[in-house]
């Protein structure tokens, strides 16, 4: 059994070309190998037209049915008053720009092996589509040490140092957030054992996914993150001012507004199944822009790897049957390597009426 996120990699590796990296720099046309047919697969709308992304103030005493509403209308928010400082907030920017500045055979010292979790380099989900994407991307799972070290000989530490900071505080808030959706569905403390005692998601694990979109000469002809779920509870995105981020609304395109200050949520695939489908799993993208690069960061949220996940027993009755099968999120990341946005569907129980 694994034991460790990294271990779902292990047992399935991805095989991307990473070295084929473009010279974002010095491109002045998008080549074939970036050029996608299917930009325009649903319309966009723009996003006061369908009433606005929500937005909720954590220190709201609604807090609680904002969040719940927020998760199953829409499957994405933001939030303000969020208690992350923002100095931290800056450093963070600072050494995000920092690493996407480094010259690419710097980078691709640390670049990302195909069995492995953590490193620089394409984004895992590149496997499954047939042109590249208009981006870098450097996850982190635990410790980012050895690969700052391979960016950074001589002076890593204050990227680590940052890295952990922010880390420490996303987890803060993640569980505070979880707790606000869980909560909107009548569940408390005692219903999530993995959680501890007194609900701290002590053993929780998660990923930090660091993503850069270069300036595009022809934005429209590529994707910087194509259409996906993402495998985890929540996610939290950093989105440095720039807008970006779309999500799948209705059948349209939806644009995240960038929000100072503010962090964007997302239900992953795992809270979908906890609540057995009550808060959506929200599909998403990231496009590109002409003359503005675009910096982001993932906070992936989710359960210990070895956990068994399942629709919560509380939601579960004679006329609530559940909709998926329990598995661990080692397990659901395997799945989701073989099966990518149709792994729910292969999860769901079938009817038997
Ligand atoms: C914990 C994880 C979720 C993730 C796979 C990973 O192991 C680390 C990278 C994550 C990420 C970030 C960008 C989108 C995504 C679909 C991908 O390809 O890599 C997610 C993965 C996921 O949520 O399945
Ligand atoms: O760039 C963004 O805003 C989205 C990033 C994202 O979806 C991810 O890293 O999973
Ligand atoms: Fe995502």
């Amino acid at each position: 059994m694994s034991s460790t996120l990294s271990d779902a990699f292990r047992t399935v590796p991805v095989h991307i070309r990473q070295n084929g990296q473009l010279d974002f720099e010095s491109v002045r046309e998008v080549p074939d190998s970036h050029t996608w047919q299917d930009v325009d697969d649903y319309p966009s709308v723009d996003a006061a037209a369908v009433g606005g992304v929500p937005v909720v103030d954590l220190n709201d005493p609604n807090a609680m049915k904002l969040v719940s509403d927020a998760c199953e209308t829409w499957g994405l928010f933001q939030v303000v008053n969020h208690g992350v400082p923002v100095s931290l907030l800056q450093d963070f920017d600072a050494q995000l720009k920092r690493l996407f500045s480094l010259p690419t055979e710097r980078k691709l010292k640390a670049v990302r092996l195909p069995d492995d979790i953590s490193g620089y380099g394409l984004v895992r989900i590149s496997s499954f589509f047939p042109k590249l994407m208009w981006y870098e991307g450097f996850t982190i799972v635990g410790s980012p040490v050895e690969h700052a070290r391979q960016l950074w000989p001589d002076d890593h530490t204050q990227f680590c140092d940052v890295i952990d900071e922010y880390q420490k505080e996303m987890k803060g808030l993640a569980g505070r957030i979880v707790w606000l959706a869980l909560g909107g569905l009548g569940i408390t403390k005692p219903d999530l054992e993995w959680a501890g005692p007194n609900g701290e998601f002590e053993e929780a694990n998660a990923g930090l996914q660091l993503n850069s979109y270069p300036v595009c000469p022809d934005p429209n002809k590529t994707m910087g993150l194509a259409n996906h779920t993402d495998s985890t509870i929540i996610t939290i995105v950093y989105q440095n001012n720039e807008s970006g981020l779309q999500l799948l609304k209705d059948g349209s395109w939806v644009m995240v507004p960038a929000l100072d200050g503010a962090l964007v949520v997302n239900v992953g695939d795992l809270l979908h199944i906890l609540s057995n489908g009550k808060y959506p799993t929200v599909f998403h993208r990231a496009i590109v822009h002409q003359t503005r690069h675009r910096l982001s960061a993932a906070y992936l949220f989710g359960p210990p790897p070895n956990i068994q996940v399942g629709p919560l027993e509380k939601l579960i009755d004679h006329n609530n049957p559940p909709l998926y099968k329990s598995l661990t999120w080692n397990e659901y990341l395997e799945t989701k390597t073989k099966h990518f946005n149709k792994t729910l569907g292969k999860l769901r129980i079938a009817s038997t009426t």
